[in-house]
């Protein structure tokens, strides 16, 4: 499929063919869903604790990384169309990463629930570019593990936000790598989640980081800077375009209460 085709021509490793350095490893990539609007560091900083915990704790070898933006369907406040965000990602990506790649096969179209996402992921991999390959020529499956924040997967225990049979097929087939997210409960997130234990892997953040996209939008929106909180060309993307100054406040409570919490903040700072 194109969007692969499309990421693999600047990426080394899916350009040689995806080739295992380590045999004795299993191969995985990495794939993160979300809204990314805009994206932010701390998306590419998750999947370099992934990559650290997987060196340190697994017999994994992480051979690629994919951000997938999902649908303007998905109708979420503060969500930019899909063609901004996928090119603020691809920004991000292609100028800080070797390894990190998006992939629009999700942003345009209807929406689509996260486990249709992997599989799609896992169709393109393994089934059209065959896997990961040894040097001696033999191929074997790359297993596909979903990425994402503590409280993406403390969604998981809500009632009607996923359904059982999509929580069986992403936890048993794939697993996750989960990111500890500041105010986010990691044993909280995955207390309904013990029977697929063994596919959870939980990455504890070491350096404390709550840059979330509602706040860079709520900086833009109050004209504030966001230099250093996100890649620089995705920066200049978002003054070029002149994005989110017009965001909407969002409906949902907990961003509310986000936002009110930030806007406490910056005016006990006295700056309006
Ligand atoms: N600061 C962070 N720490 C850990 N995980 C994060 C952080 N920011 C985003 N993520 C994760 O990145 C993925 C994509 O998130 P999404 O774009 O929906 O991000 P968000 O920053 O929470 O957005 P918004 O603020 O618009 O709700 C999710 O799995 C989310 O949990
Ligand atoms: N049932 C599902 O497949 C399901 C439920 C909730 C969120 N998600 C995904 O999680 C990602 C992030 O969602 P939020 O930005 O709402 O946290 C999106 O890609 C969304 O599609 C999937």
């Amino acid at each position: 499929m194109a969007a692969l085709i499309v990421s693999s021509a600047r990426h080394p490793v899916i350009a040689s063919g995806l080739v295992l350095r380590y045999p004795e490893k299993q191969p995985i990539v990495l794939v993160a869903c979300g809204s990314f609007s805009p994206v932010t560091y701390l998306h590419l900083r998750m999947f370099e604790m992934a990559v650290d915990y997987v060196r340190q704790n697994t017999d994994f070898e992480v051979m690629g990384g994919y951000m997938s933006p999902v649908s303007d369907q998905y109708k979420k406040p503060g969500l930019l169309s899909a063609y901004h965000r996928v090119n603020m990602c691809t920004l991000a990506t292609e100028q800080t990463s070797q390894w990190l790649m998006v992939d629009p096969w999700e942003a345009f179209q209807s929406y689509q629930r996260t486990a249709v996402v992997l599989d799609h992921f896992e169709y393109e991999i393994n089934t059209i570019i065959g896997g990961a390959q040894l040097s001696t020529g033999e191929r074997r499956p790359i297993r596909v593990v979903l990425l994402a924040g503590s409280d993406l997967i403390s969604t998981m225990s809500e009632p009607g936000v996923w359904s059982e049979k999509d929580l069986d097929h992403i936890l048993a087939k794939y697993g996750t790598f989960i990111i500890e997210r500041a105010g986010s409960d990691m044993d909280h997130a995955t207390e309904a989640l013990a029977r697929w234990r063994h596919n959870i892997f939980l990455v504890p953040q070491l350096i404390q980081n709550d840059v979330s996209s509602t706040k860079v939008r709520l900086f833009l929106r109050r004209g504030l800077s966001v230099r250093y909180l996100l890649p620089a060309p995705v920066v200049e993307y978002i003054e070029e375009h002149n994005l989110y100054t017009e965001d909407a406040p969002s409906h949902d409570k907990k961003d509310r209460e986000k936002e009110r919490s930030i806007d406490i903040i910056v005016m006990s700072h006295g700056h309006w």
